[in-house]
């Protein structure tokens, strides 16, 4: 599959600002990005990916959106082993620990997560922050 999946949940767009800007980086290094909602994609439709981006913001304390989000992530950690995974979202005011949470889980199912890390940003992104997310976007296409 040589489609990039850029896969994500947003409240109010912060992190789809991220999301696209990533999918911006994956087409910039030439490959096909499709920057989807996770409320329209099904985990069956990434089994074959073997690379993905997924974003969310950090929500309820620290972590993943529940209603949407959470599921499917729950779901994809069976499907996750072997895949590099891009993770990246939006925060307000804590310190980035639903991300740390969730690299440490996505390493737990088997994923290698780019850079060991997220890529977070607080609120909205900036130009400096979206110029990070399109590096992102161009790493993932080229790893
Ligand atoms: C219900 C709710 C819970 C939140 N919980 C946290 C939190 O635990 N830690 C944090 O840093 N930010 C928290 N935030 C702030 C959001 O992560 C932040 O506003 C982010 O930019 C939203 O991204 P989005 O525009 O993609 O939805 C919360 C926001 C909402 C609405």
């Amino acid at each position: 599959m040589d489609k990039i999946y850029v896969v994500y949940w947003t409240g109010t767009g912060n992190t789809l600002e991220m999301a696209n800007a990533i999918g911006e980086g994956v087409k910039k290094a030439g490959k096909e990005a499709e920057v989807v909602n996770v409320s329209d994609i099904t985990v069956d439709q990434v089994k074959g990916a073997t690379k993905l981006a997924l974003g969310c913001p950090s929500m309820g304390v620290e972590v993943l959106e529940e209603g949407e989000m959470e599921p499917w992530v729950a779901e994809f950690e069976s499907a996750a082993a072997g895949k590099t995974l891009a993770l990246f979202g939006s925060y307000g005011w804590g310190d980035g620990e639903w991300m740390r949470d969730w690299v440490d889980r996505m390493n737990g199912a088997g994923a290698s997560v780019l850079n060991g890390e997220g890529l977070i940003c607080q609120e909205a992104p900036d130009d400096a922050a979206k110029a990070e997310c399109v590096a992102l976007g161009e790493q993932l296409a080229y790893a």
